[in-house]
């Protein structure tokens, strides 16, 4: 469908990723209008501060700071939200959405706290609301979880969505480096902010997990549904460790699909460091990229690669949304709105399945491994590797097991530490991504 009528767009916010919109709305304006079928025309940009400094130039007769005047503008078709956080975001996309405009943002935070409030406005008004830029930036994982595998079973997906804790993790494994040094590095290098603890504390992570298990499995997930566990407390030790089993260790957003006890499903939904082989796809994914790894029944397993993050990168992700929307509102019609038919519940942190890397400082003499061993047994955790290392009277045992719940793991270890002969547990890993 063709128009000459353009199609007016409204962008909220003008930072990283805002300016970075507004310049591929220029640059790009003859292939946009080809592929949406009618001009797109850059109406308005709500920003803070009229005289801010900005990483473009957009002409002054454009720029507001009035940003509820503009997304409720009677000529308005399109409202792009890039301003993120919480307020006044929600509001404004609501207020977008009532007054009958499609929305495209790339605000995690507000879709894993609050997205069922957006998507009941957006139905209710008859209008898109899209989001592909809000988890692993550039990398389509949305659309492909929404529209491509929507005839499929996703059974689990793993992701590398935070390319911070992954540029410090990476630092860690290839230089020796200690957290701390990592992250001064990824600090200098301008990848983690002033003010770390969104990214290094799993907080960044833990909403794009919630958005993905809520596509993936077609139930409402909210960011207080995921187990949180940062990188902070990666030592040295566990890297080399991991060296050790040819293993990495990755900040991984993990969501799966599980049988309860009745039969019925379930999803466990969680963000941790864990060990993963070296021989596993996300084990490659380096510096501060991102990947997230689909498995599902019929397609088997996919993964998706690129920059999770950036100015221009995540631009592109909004524009892809922008160029849907668009053609949408000229075709009359709308793409798929939320999908929760499933209503799965979402089993406690405890319940959850997987296997653990446990390193045990002990008294080196006759018994101990027994005993230890007992421990494991005792809690019904079944035990795949031993390695023991000498340290002069002491020894350190490192034990992988088999799967066992995390609250089977959580009692073992506490009677570890109850153990006279245990000096110390030094550190409790999971390991995911190897075959049972
Ligand atoms: N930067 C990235 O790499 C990246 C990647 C993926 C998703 N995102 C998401 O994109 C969104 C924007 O991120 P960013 O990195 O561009 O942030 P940013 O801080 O660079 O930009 C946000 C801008 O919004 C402006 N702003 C704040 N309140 C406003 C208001 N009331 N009206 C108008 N403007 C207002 C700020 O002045 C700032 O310029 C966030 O939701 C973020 O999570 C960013
Ligand atoms: N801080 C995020 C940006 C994208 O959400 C990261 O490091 O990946
Ligand atoms: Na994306």
């Amino acid at each position: 469908m063709e128009s000459d009528k353009p199609l007016k767009v409204a962008v909220l916010g003008c930072g990283s990723v805002g300016s970075q919109v507004v310049r591929l709305l220029g640059e790009q304006a003859g292939d946009l209008a080809a592929r949406v079928g009618a001009p797109v025309e850059l109406v308005g940009v709500a920003v803070r501060r009229l005289d801010a400094p900005r990483e473009i130039e957009v002409p002054t007769g454009l720029l507001t700071t009035d940003a509820i005047a503009l997304v409720t503008r009677d000529d308005v078709d399109v409202v792009v939200e890039v301003i993120g956080g919480i307020e006044p975001a929600r509001s404004l996309i609501l207020a977008a959405l009532e007054s009958g405009k499609s929305v495209v943002t790339a605000n995690k935070a507000l879709l894993a706290e609050d997205g069922p409030t957006l998507f009941e406005a957006a139905e209710k008004a008859g209008r898109d609301l899209y989001y592909e830029a809000a988890v692993a930036g550039a990398i389509p994982i949305l659309r492909p979880l929404r529209e491509s595998l929507a005839g499929d079973r996703v059974t689990r997906v793993l992701g590398i969505v935070n390319g911070t804790t992954n540029f410090i993790l990476d630092k860690m494994d290839t230089s020796g480096a200690g957290f701390a040094e990592a992250l001064e590095e990824a600090q200098e290098l301008g990848y983690a902010e002033a003010d770390p603890t969104a990214d290094v504390e799993g907080f960044d992570a833990a909403a794009k997990a919630a958005i993905l298990a809520s596509l993936a499995f077609h139930t409402r997930v909210t960011a207080s549904d995921v187990h949180r566990e940062g990188i902070a407390e990666v030592t040295a030790a566990d890297v080399a460790s991991a060296r050790e089993m040819n293993s990495v260790v990755k900040l991984l957003a993990i969501c799966e699909l599980r049988e309860t006890e009745d039969g019925q499903s379930a999803v466990a939904v969680r963000v941790h460091p864990a060990m993963i082989p070296t021989s596993h796809p996300l084990a490659s994914v380096r510096g501060a990229y991102n990947a997230v790894f689909v498995e599902s029944e019929a397609a088997g397993q996919l993964m998706f690669y690129g920059p999770g993050a950036g100015g221009a990168p995540t631009a592109s992700a909004v524009l892809g949304d922008l160029v849907t929307v668009a053609r949408n509102r000229i075709g009359g019609t709308r793409g798929p709105g939320e999908s929760a038919y499933a209503d799965r519940a979402v089993l406690p942190m405890g319940e959850t399945v997987t296997r653990y890397h446990v390193a045990i400082d002990v008294a080196d003499r006759a018994g101990v491994l027994a005993a230890v061993a007992t421990a494991f047994a005792e809690h019904g955790v079944s035990i795949q590797t031993v390695r023991q290392e000498g340290r002069d009277a002491d020894a350190q045992l490192v034990v992988v097991s088999h799967e066992a719940t995390d609250a089977q793991l959580a009692a073992t270890v506490e009677s570890l530490r109850d153990m006279d002969i245990v000096r110390e547990v030094t550190s409790v890993m999971r390991v995911e991504g190897v075959a049972e």
